[in-house]
């Protein structure tokens, strides 16, 4: 586990402030629901206009029902006041459906934009961001996404209307009141506006802080084993404390200003219609205005300080969504370095399996000052057996990794049956090749599942006779539910050799050109051992293979053997013949494979 906590340090760009713009990047998400969007709207406006209308509707109330002392007055006046609710009841409801489908429908559609983003990312990327970043973006802030589109943008729209509209109807009950409202206005926005960017920031800063948590967990739970073995129970328990607590501490920073900015808005506001309403009263004791206008002034005042104070809050809501916003559309920013050409060339129908490296140099680009591989110039053919020995990083699984277009080499060109495969899209290339790997992932689903994850349209005796021809049906066959017995994630209900033989089953499904093979360096026993082993014999028949070889058996049968140092070819021929020359690979084999 990390001795420290860990450094938010990723391969995702961090731009700088880019306030309200990334929330309205999120715009081009709503743009296929714009019909909705449309009556969304417009329920809303008729729902902020209907608010209004009680304005008139209490002006008619006091100066003709009240005022003229008849009863029918009155009972007309109630009858519009009932009309009007009926008609906000209807456009609430409409607005508040419509609204909330858009922001789940937007966020869905998000979520699924992300994911497909990040599974079309080079494996570069995958080196310098940590897991638990990219999952903390794809649930903590999309669910703050969720809340901020379904609910608070509707609500700051419908303040916004009605704050507009309640400053139009002020100017036409009373335009010189409302002057002096507006001269207050600058006095009540500029503080709001201070305090709400420094919302955002603290926001952004507690998203990363709270991913910084989520990557921590992740990588203490999918290393529970090594925690307890080394007893670092503690000392994990306190790292993660702390990160805790500096998530709360910016939280908090955060809540504070986000109360501050309410609080001071809320007194800013009312303390002004406080002086408007003085000033109000007394035209009326002087007959300037009559009663029911200054009743009507009372409510737009109130509806336009309520939407103010409401405004500077959901604000600080908005803004909270922009730093989720932001670190959402920063992941949909990123680049792959490895894309498919914009005109692939296709490989030819009837597959053969030859591979060539030519003049192939390559560097890490977490390490450009050491080359994995140099003029690296190889030849494979088709059917061939190629075995790779070398000390540990020698480049073995680097040329594996080149082979899968994982990178691309700094110069040279490596062909797959006379293609480069820069030209090539890299679905078609992979679904040429199969790779067996030491320590084969399984995925947290069943054993017809697993096995059918090499090829998702093989039928269920397709997959068992991979089974079989991989020598897994007789464990798979013992397990307490056959093959519909779930694997447990990542395989932990499996052992290594059980494992391998699952992945071997895949690849016989997958049927590949070229099979890949990085044999498992942990002891399997005799009788597991004698499993993989046939099972693959059997799969590298007729077939072009590369397998890193830790095992006598296989460099013995292989075609060739290539021996690796540094990047670098040193040797190349069969077992005896190498025997024979002496040298790195007689001393390797006295050490490995005896
Ligand atoms: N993702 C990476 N980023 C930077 N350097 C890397 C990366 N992967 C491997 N290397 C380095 O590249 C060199 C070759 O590594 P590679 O994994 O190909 O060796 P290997 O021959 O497969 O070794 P082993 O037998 O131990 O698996 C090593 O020096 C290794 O440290």
């Amino acid at each position: 586990m990390p001795p420290k906590p860990a450094n938010p340090t990723d391969g995702i760009d961090r731009p700088g402030t880019r306030n309200l713009e990334s929330l309205l990047r999120l715009l081009r998400f709503a743009r296929p629901y714009a019909w909705r969007l449309t009556g969304a709207v417009l329920a809303l406006m008729v729902a902020a206009g209907s608010v209004l209308a009680f304005g008139q509707v209490i002006r008619t109330l006091v100066d003709s029902g009240l005022g003229s002392e008849s009863p029918a007055a009155l009972d007309r006046a109630l009858l519009l006041f009932l009309s009007v609710v009926v008609l906000t009841a209807g456009a609430v409801l409409t607005r508040s459906y419509l609204l909330n489908w858009i922001g789940e429908r937007v966020v869905a559609d998000i979520r699924k934009a992300v994911f497909a983003r990040v599974l079309s990312l080079d494996v570069s990327f995958f080196e310098t961001t940590r897991a638990g970043e990219v999952i903390s973006r794809l649930t903590s802030d999309t669910a703050l996404l969720q809340v901020v589109v379904g609910s608070t943008l509707a609500m700051a729209l419908r303040t916004s209307l009605l704050m507009l509209g309640g400053v139009a109807m002020l100017a036409v009950t009373s335009p010189g009141l409302t002057g002096l409202v507006l001269i207050g206005l600058p006095f009540v926005i500029g503080p709001a506006w201070m305090l709400g960017r420094r919302v955002r920031r603290l926001s952004r800063a507690s998203q990363d802080r709270i991913a910084d948590v989520g990557a921590y967990v992740d990588e203490v739970i999918h290393g529970i084993r090594t925690v307890q073995a080394f007893c670092h129970e503690p000392l994990d328990r306190r790292h993660y404390g702390e990160q805790v607590e500096a998530a709360f501490d910016v939280a908090l920073s955060r809540s504070m200003t986000s109360a501050v900015l309410a609080g001071a808005a809320t007194l800013l506001t009312f303390g002004a219609i406080g002086v408007v309403l003085w000033i109000g009263g007394h035209q009326v004791l002087n007959g300037t205005i009559s009663g029911g206008e200054l009743s009507a002034f009372l409510f737009y005042a109130v509806v336009v300080a309520g939407a103010v104070g409401s405004l500077s809050e959901l604000m600080g809501q908005l803004l909270r969504g922009a730093g989720a916003s932001e670190r959402l559309m920063e992941l949909l920013d990123v680049p792959s370095a490895i894309l498919p050409p914009t005109q692939p060339e296709s490989l030819p129908a009837a597959p053969c399996g030859r591979i060539e490296f030519q003049q192939v140099r390559f560097v890490y680009p977490a390490r450009p000052a050491t080359p994995a591989l140099s003029d690296l110039t190889l030849i494979v053919e088709p059917g061939e057996r190629l075995a790779l020995v070398g000390p540990s990083g020698a480049g073995k699984t680097t040329l594996f990794q080149l082979l899968l277009r994982f990178y691309d080499p700094e110069a040279g060109t490596i062909r797959f049956d006379g293609i480069d495969i820069r030209n090539l899209d890299p679905a078609d290339l992979r679904g040429r090749i199969s790779l067996v790997p030491q320590d084969p992932v399984i995925f947290g689903a069943n054993a017809w599942e697993n096995i059918r994850y090499g090829l998702e349209s093989a039928s269920d005796a397709e997959v068992r006779r991979a089974a079989e021809a991989a020598h897994a049906v007789d464990f798979l066959d013992r397990l307490p539910q056959g093959f519909d017995t779930f694997l447990g994630e990542r395989g932990v209900r499996l052992s290594g050799g059980e494992r391998q033989r699952i992945a071997i089953a895949r690849t016989v499904l997958r049927n590949p050109t070229l099979l890949l093979l990085d044999e498992a360096t942990s002891a399997l026993d005799a009788e597991s051992e004698r499993l993989v082993q046939d099972a693959l014999e059997s799969l590298m028949r007729g077939r072009t293979s590369i397998v890193i070889a830790h095992r006598l058996a296989t460099v013995r049968d292989a075609d060739r053997i290539l021996v690796l140092d540094q990047g670098r070819i040193v040797a190349a021929g069969r077992h005896e013949q190498l025997m024979a020359e002496g040298g790195l690979y007689a001393r390797l084999a006295s050490l490995q494979f005896q």
